[in-house]
């Protein structure tokens, strides 16, 4: 099932068509990479999915509705969710409490106050269930600002996770992690969305990444698609080669 679709998305600046008509669409369960050069346009084209920019032009269908010039709160509450390329994460709590405060965020927006009150001690065993998958439930109570910053990417995915999203959109999710820590981040995003049918959506420079961990491939350039296919048909692409990965 298509679980958001853009028409002709376009996004100008002044004179700059930062986003020129863009068609894109996602399935239900499918993990796709958006790839670009600096300033093709892809993390306007995101900011047009979230509502945090308003399209020139085009539209946005999201779980079969037109989202028009929806706000970014309503889009998520849609689930239409957007995980941070710098964690948004709470230093001061733990990580239960981090993630905890996820799940009733989510429940507020969905619910009365009589089901956020039912929910005090489920909330709390659903926060232990996503640490333990994504790894980090023997440091439940730490403090956020201890532990290292891939923990972090991967405590903030974990947040949004809990937002139970119908798209997931991940900014860079290992950008600023060591090389070895990507592959586990990326591993567990792999290992969970498996078991969901949440779409994911991510934003990555990492060729390699892309190669790996993609099931289908948006390469922009200039604000434009350039190829969308599989990893191997949109990397070998000439274009892309050139334009995307500096080769001659
Ligand atoms: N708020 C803005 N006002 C004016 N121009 C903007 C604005 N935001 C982005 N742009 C321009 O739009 C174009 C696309 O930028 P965008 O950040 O979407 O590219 P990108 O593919 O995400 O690049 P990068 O990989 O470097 O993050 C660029 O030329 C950029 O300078």
């Amino acid at each position: 099932m298509t679980v958001l679709e853009t028409r002709e998305l376009t996004k100008k600046f002044g004179e700059l068509t930062a986003v020129d008509h863009v068609d894109f669409e996602i399935e239900s369960g499918e993990i796709v990479g958006i790839i670009g050069p600096n300033g093709a346009g892809k993390t306007t084209f995101v900011n047009l999915l979230t509502g945090v920019l308003e399209a020139t032009d085009g539209e946005v269908v999201f779980a079969g509705e037109t989202l028009g010039d929806a706000p970014v709160h309503d889009r998520a509450k849609r689930g239409l969710v957007r995980s941070f390329q710098i964690p948004q994460v709470c230093n001061d709590l733990t990580l239960l409490e981090n993630v905890r405060s996820a799940v009733l965020s989510r429940e507020r927006r969905s619910n009365s106050l009589f089901s956020v009150l039912l929910w005090e001690d489920d909330s709390r065993a659903e926060a232990v269930e996503l640490l333990e998958t994504f790894g980090l439930a023997e440091r439940r109570n730490v403090k956020a600002e201890t532990i290292p910053h891939g923990d972090k990417k991967i405590l903030d995915v974990c947040m949004s996770v809990a937002m139970r999203p119908k798209l997931l959109i991940l900014d860079e999710p290992t950008s600023g992690v060591a090389t070895d820590n990507k592959h586990e981040i990326m591993n567990r995003l792999q290992e969970y969305f498996e078991t969901t049918d949440s779409a994911v959506l991510f934003i990555e420079h990492d060729m390699e990444l892309i190669a790996q961990y993609a099931e289908r491939v948006f390469a922009m350039d200039q604000g434009r698609k350039l190829v969308d296919g599989t990893p191997e048909e949109v990397l070998e692409d000439s274009t892309v080669k050139r334009r995307i990965r500096g080769e001659e």
